[in-house]
């Protein structure tokens, strides 16, 4: 699709938008777009499926993003997954900053198009949620006709960093344990996907094996912690670092961290200016 014409569908993707972030009713988990489309799936369909889940602000997509999907489809490869491109409107701890949830979608479907370049074969669907916890998001995609929880196998893709904020108690009132976990996103033969994220704050690779292997056995039998194979385009690659490189003018900061897609996109709306 030509940017124009991603540019064209801005007005839908407002309008849900609007829809996710009303009270129920409204469907919390919406999916905006799917390469191919898809139709509505038959009543009577059967077969078990396997979707990666990389939810994020997107605020833009980066290359760290596009290589963490492509690894983690390499990685399931044996269960063909689909890929699910699934846009946090609401963060657990951040408040909302620039860019408009809409624009996020339409670099979302660049991002889904480059993705598809290098793994042609792959279903990719792009959502959009407004729960912050992983717990609720699990539940809301196994309420989607397209994922029933029956026939869905979840793998989630993490970052180490937000590992650590999946497994913080703070976020579970009124019990602060992790039991709601058990019965969400690692119950059946659900799944997640993390990979290191060597940073001064979160320590090297070996420090974040030992993390995970100090888990409770129930988690950690549950978890694959793995190093990026594309080093060079994931290390020290963030949305916060493309967000400064383009409001500082910085070319060579920002546009090796994003594909040719969203960087055209961020030049041509005036984003993170
Ligand atoms: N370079 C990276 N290495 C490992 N994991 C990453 C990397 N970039 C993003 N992730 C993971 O991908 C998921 C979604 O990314 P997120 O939106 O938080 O990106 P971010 O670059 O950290 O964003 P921001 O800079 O705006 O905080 C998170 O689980 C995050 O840990
Ligand atoms: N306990 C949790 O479920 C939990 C904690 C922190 C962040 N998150 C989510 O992780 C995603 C990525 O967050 P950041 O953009 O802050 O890295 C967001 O959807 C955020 O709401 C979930």
């Amino acid at each position: 699709m030509s940017i124009t014409t991603i540019k064209s569908l801005l007005p839908a993707f407002r309008t849900a938008i609007l829809t996710t972030a009303s009270p129920p009713p409204s469907p919390t988990l919406q999916i905006l777009k799917s390469y191919p489309p898809r139709p509505p799936p038959p009543p009577s369909q059967q077969q078990t499926q396997t979707v990666c889940i990389l939810d994020s602000s997107f605020n833009p997509p980066t290359k760290a993003h596009m290589h963490l999907a492509l690894q983690s489809l390499k990685h399931h490869k044996a269960t063909a997954p689909s890929l699910l491109l699934l846009l946090a409107t609401t963060n657990a701890d951040k408040p909302s900053s620039p860019a408009a949830y809409e624009h996020r979608l339409a670099m979302m479907c660049l991002l889904a198009e480059e993705i598809g370049t290098y793994s042609s074969n792959t279903q990719i669907d792009i959502g959009i949620t407004h729960h912050p916890r992983f717990i609720d998001k699990s539940v809301d995609l196994s309420s989607h006709p397209f994922f029933p929880a029956e026939l869905t196998r979840q793998v989630w893709i993490l970052g180490y960093d937000t590992l650590t904020r999946l497994l913080d108690t703070k976020y579970y009132p009124p019990t602060h344990t992790l039991a709601p976990l058990h019965s969400t996103l690692l119950s059946s033969q659900n799944r997640i996907l993390v990979f290191t994220r060597p940073d001064a704050k979160f320590g090297d690779p070996a420090e974040q094996h030992s993390y995970v292997t100090s888990l409770d056995p129930s988690i950690s039998d549950k978890v694959d912690l793995v190093a990026a194979e594309a080093v060079e385009e994931v290390e020290g690659v963030s949305s916060t670092n493309v967000r400064t490189g383009v409001k500082n003018g910085d070319e060579k900061a920002w546009r090796g961290g994003v594909g040719g897609g969203v960087a055209e996109w961020i030049v041509k709306e005036g984003l993170y200016l």
